[in-house]
């Protein structure tokens, strides 16, 4: 298979999952025979520095044609006196809007191994698995006007949602739910917000066609007290995308770190951006300590998702759970006992539980 990814490292972080990211890939085009062909781009601040906005037109137009994308993440301190509308965020969403990728989708599933590795108890997060279905190019995010008015001291953010940019979404909830175990939490803010009211009578009507999914609505509040209360409730959440956004970092508490959670932004076509659920992290960039995981599982993702490459998938993320089970962890998974190790060291504790398999333990053991 031949195949033209885009990498946007972004800022921070970024640049170091980013790496780890691309030999994983590497190692697999190898094992397989496939040609990845990978095209660096800059977003966020790294675009700032380098030409003085987000998300400059050479990268939208090569995300464009790209097969799919890769991002590291985008954001940090250096840029924090610019001015809204211009900062490295923006270029995070504007590139989620112009290739119209409507759905993101973050698996929320523990590995076994760390159960222990959550603050919360081990029998309230045992066997949950979650996927969150939320909105991207929509809601408070994208709304006009926003502005300051009346010298500034009155602010205006609007939640402006179509139909169709509800239904699309909705649906992607109830298929997702009915290729996994039949079970579909709306949640909305439907007691309070006009938009919430147009999204639950949506997902009532879509109902009617998959008889087969349970539905259950919930307000956005008590979802997120029951996230981490009673995880295991949960199947297929659906949701707009504020609610998304916070529900998600929430639920990465499940899996021990937020660096553990990968991501999938797509649209119907299987064009799709993978990306990390976190940020930057300003507070450890450059230390070689950020946890490279969830920018893996995000490739992984990114072969299962828009080349069809389940098999390669699967072994990117048994490789990772070997990773778990022998006891390797970066610092942001607080565990006691283990073998902390960096992001560098990760990485090649990863490629080489993925060569076990065909080449010999003895490579392996050269890693660790
Ligand atoms: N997708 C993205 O690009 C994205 C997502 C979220 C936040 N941001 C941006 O990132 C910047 C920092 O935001 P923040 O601090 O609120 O959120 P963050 O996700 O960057 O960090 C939150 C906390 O989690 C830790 N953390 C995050 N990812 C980690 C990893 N892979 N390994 C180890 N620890 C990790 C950080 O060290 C920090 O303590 C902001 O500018 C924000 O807008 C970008
Ligand atoms: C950086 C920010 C714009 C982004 C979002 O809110 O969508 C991030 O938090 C995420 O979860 O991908
Ligand atoms: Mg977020």
């Amino acid at each position: 298979m031949d195949k033209q990814i885009i990498l946007l490292p972004g800022d921070g972080i970024g640049r170091e999952i980013m790496e780890s990211a691309k030999l994983v890939l590497t190692a697999i085009a190898m094992e397989y025979n496939h040609k990845f062909t990978f095209h660096e781009h800059a977003i966020g601040g790294d675009a700032i520095d380098k030409y003085g906005v987000p998300l400059p037109e050479d990268t939208v137009n090569a995300c464009s044609s790209a097969d799919a994308i890769l991002l590291g993440a985008v954001g940090g301190p250096k840029w924090d006196s610019i001015p809204v509308h211009l900062r490295p965020e923006k270029g995070l969403l504007g590139i989620r809007k112009s290739l119209g990728l409507f759905a993101n989708l973050r698996p929320v599933k523990g590995f076994a191994s760390l159960l222990h590795a959550s603050p919360l108890k081990e029998e309230i997060i045992k066997d949950s698995d979650i996927m969150i279905v939320r909105e991207l190019t929509g809601g408070l995010y994208f709304g006009q006007p926003s502005e300051r008015r009346e010298n500034g001291n009155v602010v205006v953010d609007t939640l402006y949602y179509h139909r169709t940019e509800m239904e699309r979404i909705i649906e992607k909830g109830f298929q997702s739910a009915r290729i996994r175990n039949k079970h579909l939490t709306s949640v909305d803010k439907a007691n309070v917000l006009e938009s919430s009211r147009m999204w639950r009578e949506i997902v009532n009507e879509k109902a009617k066609d998959y008889p087969d999914v349970t539905v259950e609505h919930l307000l956005v509040d008590a979802a997120a007290m029951k996230l981490i209360t009673q995880p295991n409730q949960f199947d297929v959440i659906v949701t707009e995308n504020l609610f998304g956004d916070i529900l998600s970092d929430e639920a990465s508490v499940l899996t021990g770190s937020l660096g553990m959670l990968p991501s999938a932004s797509v649209r119907t076509d299987g064009v799709g951006l993978y990306e990390p659920v976190h940020g930057s992290a300003p507070d450890i960039a450059g230390k070689d300590t950020a946890n490279p995981l969830g920018m893996i599982l995000s490739a992984a993702l990114m072969l299962r998702y828009s080349f069809g490459l389940e098999e390669e998938a699967s072994e990117i993320e048994s490789a990772v759970n070997e990773c778990m089970e022998q006891g390797y962890h970066t610092a942001d998974l607080k565990l006691n006992g283990g073998k902390q190790v960096s992001t560098k060291k990760m990485t090649e504790i990863v490629l080489g539980n993925l060569t076990t398999k065909r080449i010999s333990d003895s490579i392996c053991n050269s890693y660790v």
